[in-house]
């Protein structure tokens, strides 16, 4: 495989068998270029969002640099003979041929193996299935760069500290060999180490590819610091004052140790009591610095997690409503409490703790090296193992995690259902099959938190090991120095709390991984939120504001055809087109799921229809200012939803409450007949509906439904079965009221109850998605075998029989 770059596009080109090219399998792939040749296919994957300034790139640059710079020093710093001498009499202490070798194998491992990676990636993305095609794991090559990457940086670190400590003086060519070798494979390790965001940074930006009609953006650490941009201010001040607190922290270490000096020498206790003061009154001051730090990341954390609530919450309502056909609620508000939770803890609490850790590592290791140059590099020589097992083992950790919290939302959501259909469980006495359900689903939750409680144990138990090893290695090294009179006591007692610090701060780091990893998740979720468009616009834009002053009401469909978005295979409406008259009251009626509210759906725009077009007036629909629509056009549903709010605020729902009188509701209340039942409340019109309007009869919603139609005055009225939950007597009068109501303005009635739709202008039969038959009541019903005249034979039967 090769890498190169056309302008700003990197093409990589991969050679596989027929056998191994799972490409060729993907019919969907569209920038495959396959050339077949021999046994091996040619294939050319155009990317053309992957910088060339990526991080294996640099890596492979890096590698390549080091291997360059040594065998031309190692060349020109010795004569033919001394070169060969270097080779035949190889000593670690004098020879630099084992560096030019080392490193030549790191160039070509390394080039190999980040390829490999890189292909894998890239290709398992597009068929992230089929693992079988697919032998090795990434984390297998990541494991290798790893180890890779840290046995050539132990081997410089020992290198570099046994020539240090020798006697004899070094030629400047050769120490500068071990200089570039030592820095190199420091920089190697660290680029290796950020592999892992690296990888998920590349998937991202495949994937935004492969789904270019999502408008997904790219989720990096960079977008997610951008979540808390505008506390920025307020985290700096409390950085200020956590530099201070953590420097306090080492310097409190250096008075530990002058304590414990001074006690052992067994003098007068002057210096001590002068120490004791220094250090409370400094330790007082982190006391402050403390207070201050902690309560600026919070507000900053409470403050941004408020925006971020309010700009969610702000993105989900503005999604069309097939956005919610396809996502489940439950998931949504998870989006809104648990997710943002997530990055709030990350952004504010764990970014404090990640900067205090990194202080007191840096601010510990330049004490240490002051302290004892030859421990502290003990201690880095053993560091690199610790936080790649710290890591490898984060990882595995962090992927159980990820499982459960999936399980858990599985789990979440069959408890949502159960409790919101809590009705309809009772009905059907269903209560042991719902529990089982649950209890199914959460036990899978449980079986990986199992797991994970075992892999957290055993993760603290690997850190501790490791943190026990390294103080063990450091305080034998210590210990021993001592012993050869090389170091002081003192010294060495403030090494071990300088060493505890470091190693602490390293443990805590490696622990953050796995809950930045989380974040990472959680904000891709976010910004999936923040960045979609609504594929229909709920309020107006360039496409969609035309306002028409002269809109009478009426309403044209012309030759529209419609599927759902879920459900695209199935043909809902096919070639309906119909016109309304200003004024007119048109009838919709058919067979059940003949697509009578899908028709009432598409002039609400909800959906937008496949082909043909819906008129308002003498506009198309989809030029005309949603807001507007809304306000023009009244829709009472089949199942009329109510908010947990009083009947009075019900009711002026869709408008302004400082722009409507008291009078004005209970008008329209009457109109629908609301009002007498709302005046039998003790509250009247401030009675709490509760959930859902659950505390009403249905036949009370659905006149508190068209009493909210009715308050928005609108030109064009859809009644969606709106009397089918009503008894005769409550029929009557609705009807009545509609009938009221209709004076100038536009009606469209969705209704199986035949014999209210006598009147109607217009009856539109529609059966299994087109229009059958049309016309007055009269006409349709002298229809020989006509499909509305068989409807109404069989409604009527039915009524007689009951
Ligand atoms: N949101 C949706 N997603 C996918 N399919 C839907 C959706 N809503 C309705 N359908 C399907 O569309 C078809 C027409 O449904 P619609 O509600 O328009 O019928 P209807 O004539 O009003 O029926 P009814 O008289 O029983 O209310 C049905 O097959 C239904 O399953």
């Amino acid at each position: 495989m090769t890498s190169h770059s056309v302008d700003d596009t990197a093409i990589i080109d991969i050679t596989l068998t027929e056998d191994e090219n799972p490409l060729l399998l993907d019919d969907n792939f569209q920038n495959t270029n396959i050339n077949n040749s021999d046994s091996s296919i040619h294939n050319t994957i155009l990317i053309p969002s992957i910088s060339n300034f990526r991080l294996t790139n640099i890596l492979r640059g890096l590698v390549f640099l080091e291997f360059f710079l040594l065998f031309i020093i190692w060349l020109a710093g010795s004569r033919t003979h001394l070169l060969i001498d270097d080779i035949i009499h190889f000593h670690l202490t004098t020879s630099i041929f084992d560096l030019v070798i080392i490193s030549m194998f790191k160039l070509i491992l390394l080039i190999i193996l980040l390829t490999e990676l890189e292909i894998l990636v890239i290709l398992r993305l597009y068929r992230p299935i089929d693992r079988s095609s697919f032998p090795f794991n990434r984390y297998l090559f990541i494991i290798a760069l790893l180890l890779i990457a840290i046995g050539s940086l132990t081997f410089a670190i020992i290198k570099f500290v046994i020539i240090f400590h020798q006697e004899f003086q070094l030629s400047k060519l050769y120490l500068s060999c071990i200089y570039i070798f030592l820095v190199c494979s420091l920089l190697e390790f660290i680029g290796i180490l950020f592999i892992f965001p690296y990888l998920n940074r590349l998937k991202l930006i495949e994937q935004q590819q492969h789904e270019q009609n999502r408008q997904e953006k790219q989720v990096d650490i960079r977008r997610v610091f951008s979540l808390a941009k505008e506390e920025r201010s307020l985290m700096i001040i409390g950085t200020f004052f956590l530099f201070i607190a953590s420097a306090i922290d080492i310097v409190d270490i250096i008075l530990f140790g002058q304590i414990i000096a001074f006690a052992l020498k067994y003098e007068s206790m002057h210096s001590v009591n002068v120490i004791i003061l220094i250090l409370f009154g400094i330790d007082s001051i982190n006391c402050i610095c403390t207070f201050f730090n902690t309560w600026l990341f919070d507000l900053a954390g409470q403050k941004m997690t408020y925006r971020l609530r309010r700009n969610i919450f702000n993105a989900i309502i503005k999604q069309e409503i097939c956005f919610f056909d396809e996502n489940h609620t439950g998931e949504l508000t998870n989006r809104l409490s648990s997710d943002t939770q997530v990055v709030q803890t990350m952004l504010t609490g764990n970014i404090a703790i990640l900067i205090q850790n990194f202080i007191h590592i840096i601010g510990s290791l330049i004490v240490m090296f002051y302290l004892q140059v030859k421990l502290t590099l003990v201690l880095i020589s053993i560091v690199p193992i610790a936080i790649l097992i710290a890591t490898i083992y984060g990882n595995i950790v962090e992927n159980l995690r990820q499982q459960f919290q999936d399980k858990l939302a599985e789990a979440n959501k069959t408890a949502e259902e159960s409790i919101s259909n809590i009705r309809t469980v009772r009905i059907f006495g269903s209560e042991c099959k719902v529990i089982d359900r649950y209890k199914q689903n959460l036990m899978k939750s449980f079986i990986i938190g199992k797991k994970l409680a075992f892999n957290d144990a055993l993760f603290s138990g690997v850190i501790g090991l490791l943190t026990a090893g390294i103080i063990s290695v450091v305080m034998w090294y210590g210990a021993k120095l001592v012993h050869d009179k090389k170091l002081s006591i003192g010294v060495l007692s403030s090494f071990l709390l300088y060493l505890i610090q470091v190693v602490v701060a390293f443990a805590y780091l490696a622990s953050l991984y796995g809950e930045f990893m989380q974040t990472v998740g959680a904000s891709k979720k976010i910004f999936n939120l923040l960045d979609r468009q609504p594929k229909i616009p709920s309020t107006s834009n360039e496409s969609c504001s035309i306002e028409p002053t002269d809109f009478d009401g009426s309403i044209h469909f012309n030759n529209v055809s419609f599927t759902y978005p879920t459900r695209p295979e199935q043909q809902i409406l096919t070639n309906i087109s119909f016109s309304i008259a200003p004024g007119q009251k048109i009838a919709l009626v058919g067979p059940s799921g003949s697509g009578k509210s899908t028709i009432a759906s598409l002039i609400e725009r909800f959906y937008e229809p496949h082909s043909g077009t819906i008129y308002l007036g003498s506009y198309s629909l989809l030029s005309i200012n949603p807001q507007w629509l809304r306000q023009n056009i009244s829709f009472v549903n089949q199942e009329p939803s109510l908010f947990a709010c009083s009947i009075r605020d019900n009711i002026a729902f869709g408008l302004d409450l400082n722009q409507i009188s008291f009078d004005d509701i209970i008008r329209v209340a009457k109109q629908a007949n609301a009002h007498q039942f709302i005046e039998e409340f003790d509250q009247k019109y401030d009675t709490l509906v509760g959930e859902y309007g659950h505390r009403l009869s249905g036949g009370q919603r659905q006149r508190l439904a068209i009493a909210r139609a009715l308050l928005m005055n609108p030109k064009f009225l859809i009644l969606d079965e709106a009397t089918s939950a009503l008894d005769a007597e409550s029929e009557h009068l609705i009807q009545e009221a509609i009938e009221q109501a209709m004076i100038n303005r536009t009606v469209l009635i969705i209704a199986h109850r035949l014999s209210t739709l006598r009147n109607a202008d217009l009856i539109i039969v529609l059966d299994q998605g087109k229009i059958v038959e049309q016309g007055t009541h009269d006409f349709l019903i002298s229809k020989e075998n006509g499909i509305y005249k068989n409807l109404a034979l069989r409604q009527l039967m039915s009524d007689v029989s009951t």
